[in-house]
């Protein structure tokens, strides 16, 4: 077998003396495309940071066959482009500075960027549908205009693996399927491997080889959609009821109001 992107063996991570993952192991062959589910607080966010290197771990996580500590920053960042749920944006940055420092690996120290890094970073622009916005001020963009900013300077980095924490939770379901085409797309011509967190569980198995249910920090499930998606792991790992019905690409999950509701209880005396 040929070496994975992304191995992680017996992971532990502990915050603030907490253990948030415990005995997580994953690969992700390259050119795969993984998607990490689970309810709130599962450690979906903290296992993407712990493969981006980004947090103190116990266990390994390597990238392609070498273990991330012993990546310097530099080549770390050429290898792998993180998009986290809420990165910190400089104050007063512009659109177009803030996709360029995606282009920072690349850019010797105290030099500048060269005409290929802001062409690069003007065709992400163009394909994410932000061709105007290069001169905006990130501050004064929608939510869902920011977020394919964050995207595009992901893109803009050149890695190949991307970790993606929930990179459509902003946008309108137009420019969802736009993001996550130009992602499958962009992977299938650069051999990119995703490891993405998602909350819309019908789009996570439309776009995902692979899907990974995270459950109180430990990995509940793994398999195809088809085998992670069902009505019966559902239920029991996010409390909900739902109906799996069989898409076009996949099961399709749709929640459906309980018969039974703990709020359909009589509720005359207020609150
Ligand atoms: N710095 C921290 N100190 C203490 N606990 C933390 C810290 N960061 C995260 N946690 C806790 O770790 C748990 C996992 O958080 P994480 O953000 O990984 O969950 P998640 O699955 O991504 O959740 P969500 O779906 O809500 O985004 C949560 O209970 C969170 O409160």
């Amino acid at each position: 077998m040929s070496t994975p992107a992304v191995a992680v063996r017996e992971l532990q991570v502990r915050l603030a003396g907490v253990p948030i993952l415990t005995g997580v192991d994953l690969t992700v062959a390259a050119g795969e495309w993984v998607t990490v589910i689970g309810p709130n607080g599962a450690g979906k966010s903290t296992l993407l940071r712990a493969i981006g290197g980004l947090l103190p771990t116990q266990g390994a996580v390597a990238l392609f066959g070498t273990p991330i500590q012993e990546l310097r920053r530099r080549e770390r960042a050429r290898v792998v482009a993180t998009v986290a749920q809420s990165p910190v944006v400089p104050a007063g940055m512009s659109v177009l500075d803030y996709v360029l420092l995606g282009r920072t690996p690349y850019i010797p120290p105290l030099g500048r960027e060269s005409t290929a890094d802001l062409a690069a970073a003007h065709d992400v622009l163009d394909r994410l549908d932000l061709a105007g916005f290069h001169t905006r001020e990130m501050a004064t963009l929608s939510g869902g205009e920011r977020q394919r900013v964050f995207l595009a300077r992901a893109f803009a980095q050149g890695a190949t693996l991307l970790l993606l924490d929930e990179p459509t939770s902003a946008l309108d379901i137009g420019h969802q399927q736009d993001v996550l085409e130009l992602v499958d797309q962009l992977r299938h011509a650069h051999g990119l491997t995703v490891v993405a967190t998602m909350h819309d569980l019908s789009i996570a198995g439309e776009y995902a080889d692979r899907m990974v249910l995270l459950a109180d920090g430990r990995v509940a499930a793994t398999g195809t959609p088809r085998e992670v998606l069902t009505a019966e792991l559902l239920s029991r790992h996010y409390s909900a009821t739902v109906k799996v019905v069989e898409g076009d690409h996949g099961p399709l999950v749709v929640p459906v109001r309980p018969r039974s509701s703990p709020h359909s209880r009589d509720v005359r005396g207020g609150w």
